[in-house]
């Protein structure tokens, strides 16, 4: 059996900054866009030094959206340069896979948990998806699109094979930066 550690969800939510973020998502707490913007890769950043804690010590470290998510809702909202979006994430730890779930919109919707927060609409998430499109072009990352329209379990299959051959891929290779 594996004994990985839980995935540690990024945006975190209980410092400081994750609390200003998740009373801004409540739509408690209005934000101006390049504010939330910054507080989202700040909330990365506080994380790095436990991450590369975590990578020197052989543990794989398994990231939910990360700045991705960061550069596509910024983008979205249609006012915003890709490449002022990319810079306050440049230099983070770049990862050696990302996993995009691809699900449409319809069966996303089913799955419920979705229209409460900020940014939970469809025709702003048909933004977010046309952003994500952009940012899958950069050959220079390790894009994997997987159909998220699949059973938890079969999904976890696919999932858990394609992160084993990307593990035994890099393990002698260096940690990257991210867009560097
Ligand atoms: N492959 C799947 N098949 C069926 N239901 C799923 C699957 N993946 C997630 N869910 C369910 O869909 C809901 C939303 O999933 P979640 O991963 O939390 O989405 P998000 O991060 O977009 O909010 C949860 O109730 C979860 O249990
Ligand atoms: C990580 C991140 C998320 N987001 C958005 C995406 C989500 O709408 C929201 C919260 O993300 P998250 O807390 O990961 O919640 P979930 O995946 O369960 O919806 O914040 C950004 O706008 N910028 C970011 O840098
Ligand atoms: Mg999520």
């Amino acid at each position: 059996m594996d004994r990985a550690p839980p995935p540690q969800p990024v945006t975190d939510r209980t410092t400081e900054i994750g609390q200003l973020i998740s009373s801004y998502l409540g739509r408690e707490k209005n934000l101006e866009d390049h504010t939330i913007h910054l507080l989202f890769s700040a909330n990365r950043w506080e994380h790095v030094p436990m991450m590369k804690e975590k990578l020197q010590q052989g543990i794989t470290v398994v990231v939910d959206r990360y700045a991705f998510s960061g550069v596509a809702f910024t983008s979205a909202k249609g006012n915003f340069g890709l490449d002022w979006c990319k810079q306050p994430d440049v230099g983070l730890p770049k990862p050696d896979l990302i996993l995009f779930l691809q699900l449409n919109p319809e069966a996303a919707a089913e799955r419920g948990n979705f229209g409460q927060e900020r940014y939970e609409t469809s025709s702003f998430q048909e933004k977010v998806l046309q952003c994500f499109y952009c940012l899958m072009e950069d050959k220079t990352l390790n894009w994997k699109t997987v159909d998220a329209s699949k059973s938890i379990e079969d999904l976890h299959r696919e999932i858990k094979s394609i992160a084993k051959e990307t593990m035994q891929e890099v393990q002698n290779k260096p940690l990257g930066e991210l867009w560097k």
